[in-house]
């Protein structure tokens, strides 16, 4: 019997992020990545299987609803990879509520589920509710799993998941929740893999990408993160706000008199590195830049990235090690040692050739805590969910 082949899917406001594994026996291996910039028009399909580049220009429009996006990249996939007919489809899901506390295979009640979360982050569950349908559309035999971002914070305490609001409300959902679950969880991994005896300590993990926030982490388990019950919640991001005073919403809804609608747009789209810096949304952009804003951009960023890791190792109780991730903590060495700098008085010292190498293990031999660089990989975490729930179901699916 031929091996299944999943394709997952991991969209962000800007990019859908695309992997595609060989579900084997011994659990899922990669045959090829790629990523639909939808920021571009046209779009382009970046794809890398096998060992094979393409880059492909897309004749399809960004339709809100992406099903000619879906139809023509899966009819790409299908015509120059003969050998692995897709068989299954694996999404990352930004919000699982309290529904969610694991992946789920994608029936009409999970579906509408997922559907029903979409006010608590609009700008990722719409695209992943676009892909379903379409894939859906196309393929209505394909099963298809949702793992979610949420479900990894489900270790959380109350005394973290609770807001001070009156407590009908905590009920009613309103709840800090975090995300960046699949990349927390692979961490937490490689960590138990690579370095078991600081995976049993306390370490507190820096995801920083175009979205980003930070975890604690008690013997692998969700403490604490920065983001809680959207996804604005934290440090600043490329785009993002992060932590707000509230009376600042309610000063510009009141007294400045904007609608709901521009307070969001302004939150989301025009605030973070964009907003501080005036110049780009881009940490590599800012690096380059050399413009004071850009600098105090950067700046800023890395003060409120430190502040975070000793709030989270309060939660922890302690502070064993840190470990850097995404695009800018995997890439961005002077954002590294900005943060470790405003960290000195918690042990932290770096070494700054590993730093600039962007070695796996960054502290210096004189430092009191373990400061490390590990590269995340979210689509990993959906492939071995998605071969764990379709266990049984796949030969019979093909
Ligand atoms: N090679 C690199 N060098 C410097 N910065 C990088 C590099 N790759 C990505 N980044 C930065 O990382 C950020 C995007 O991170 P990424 O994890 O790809 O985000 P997301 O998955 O949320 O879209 C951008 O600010 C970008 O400038
Ligand atoms: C949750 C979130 O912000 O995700 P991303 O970083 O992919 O935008
Ligand atoms: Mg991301």
């Amino acid at each position: 019997m031929a091996t299944p082949i999943l394709l997952t899917l991991n969209p962000g406001s800007s990019t859908i992020k695309l992997g595609l594994y060989a579900l084997d026996e011994g659990g899922p291996r990669r045959l090829g990545r790629g990523i639909i910039d939808l920021q571009h028009d046209p779009l382009s399909l970046r794809i890398d299987v096998d060992g094979q580049r393409a880059e492909i220009t897309l004749t399809a429009r960004p339709s809100p609803d992406l099903h000619e996006v879906m139809e023509e990249t899966l009819e790409w996939l299908a015509h120059h990879l003969p050998g692995h007919p897709i068989t299954a489809f694996g999404h990352r899901v930004v919000h699982g509520g309290a529904r969610f506390a694991g992946p789920e295979r994608i029936t009409d009640e999970t579906l509408e589920a997922i559907a029903a979360l979409t006010p608590l982050a609009p700008l990722h569950q719409p695209q992943s509710l676009r892909l379903i349908r379409a894939i859906r559309h196309f393929w209505p035999e394909h099963p298809q799993t949702a793992s979610f971002d949420t479900a990894f914070h489900r270790s959380q305490d109350e005394r973290v998941r609770r807001f001070a609001l009156p407590r009908a409300l905590f009920d009613e959902g309103i709840q800090h929740y975090g995300f960046h679950g699949l990349s927390y969880r692979f961490i937490a991994g490689e960590l138990a893999r690579t370095a078991p005896e600081l995976a049993r300590g306390r370490v507190v993990v820096a995801h920083l990408g175009s979205g980003a926030s930070l975890c604690g982490l008690e013997s692998g388990a969700s403490r604490d993160t920065t983001m809680g019950f959207s996804t604005l919640d934290g440090i600043p991001m490329s785009t993002r706000c992060g932590a707000l005073d509230p009376g600042v919403l309610l000063h510009l809804l009141q007294q400045r008199g904007l609608d709901a609608q521009a307070v969001s747009d302004m939150l989301y789209h025009r605030s973070g590195l964009l907003g501080i810096s005036g110049i780009s949304a881009d940490a590599r952009m800012l690096a380059e830049s050399g413009a004071p804003e850009a600098r105090q951009a950067l700046e800023i960023f890395a003060f409120r990235i430190a502040q975070s890791v000793a709030a989270l190792a309060t939660t922890l109780g302690g502070l064993d090690g840190v470990v850097f991730t995404a695009g800018i903590g995997e890439h961005q060495p002077a954002v590294r040692a900005a943060v470790c700098a405003h960290l000195a008085w918690l042990g932290a010292a770096l070494d700054p050739e590993a730093n600039a190498a962007n070695a796996t293990r960054i502290e210096a031999a004189s430092s009191r805590i373990a400061v490390r660089v590990i590269p995340t990989d979210e689509e990993q975490v959906i492939a071995e969910e998605a071969a764990t729930l379709l266990r049984g179901i796949l030969p019979n699916a093909v």
